[in-house]
């Protein structure tokens, strides 16, 4: 099947891009962070995106954009925390090889820089996380093969797990 060897999604600042980054590494194949075709396309980082067009109008061009990377890139894909919830993407990922990282709230809201890169988690990022935590970890569990927890974890023993789940995998 073509498309990307690996796809990580989970929310905001559970290690998508610095695991994604590592695995891609460790595989020989090019690294791709999806924010970043977001932002090359509007001109703003996604964080930024979300606010100044509103959730519902980034999240169809998510969709649209995906669908043009899915059958042309063929490395490892590290998509925005909140591409799996955008409608129709579900679908997309249907036939791919996706792993969910996890983290817990607590560990989430030490990690470094969540708030200036998420500007739309203001005023108050420890409830909105909680509940887009709540709210999205069924859509991860859903559209990925293997869920690996990355709470207390450091990104190399994360990676592990998440090159074991491509060992296991038969999609
Ligand atoms: N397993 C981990 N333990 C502690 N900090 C981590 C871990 N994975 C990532 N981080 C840190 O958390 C922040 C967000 O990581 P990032 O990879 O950008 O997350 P995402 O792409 O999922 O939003 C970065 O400062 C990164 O260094
Ligand atoms: O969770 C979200 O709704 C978002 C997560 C961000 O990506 P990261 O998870 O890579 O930070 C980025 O796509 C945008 O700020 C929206
Ligand atoms: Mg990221």
């Amino acid at each position: 099947m073509n498309g990307p060897v690996l796809i990580l999604v989970g929310p905001p600042g559970s290690g998508k891009s610095t695991v994604g980054r590592l695995a891609a590494k460790r595989l020989g194949v090019d690294f791709r962070d999806f924010d970043d075709d977001m932002e090359a396309e509007h001109g703003l980082p996604a964080g930024e995106l979300v606010v100044s067009l509103g959730r519902e109008k980034f999240q169809e061009s998510e969709r649209e954009l995906l669908a043009g990377v899915l059958p042309t890139f063929t490395g490892v894909l590290a998509l925005g925390g909140g591409t799996p919830t955008a409608p129709g993407v579900p679908e997309l990922l249907e036939p791919h090889h996706v792993v969910f990282l996890d983290v817990e709230l607590e560990h989430l809201l030490r990690r470094e820089g969540l708030v200036p890169l998420h500007p739309w988690l203001m005023p108050n990022p420890r409830a909105h996380l909680r509940e887009l935590l709540n709210q999205r970890r069924p859509v991860y569990t859903r559209v990925a093969a293997a869920t690996v927890p990355t709470s207390g974890r450091e990104p190399d023993e994360v990676l592990a797990d998440v090159l074991a789940t491509l060992e296991l995998s038969t999609d």
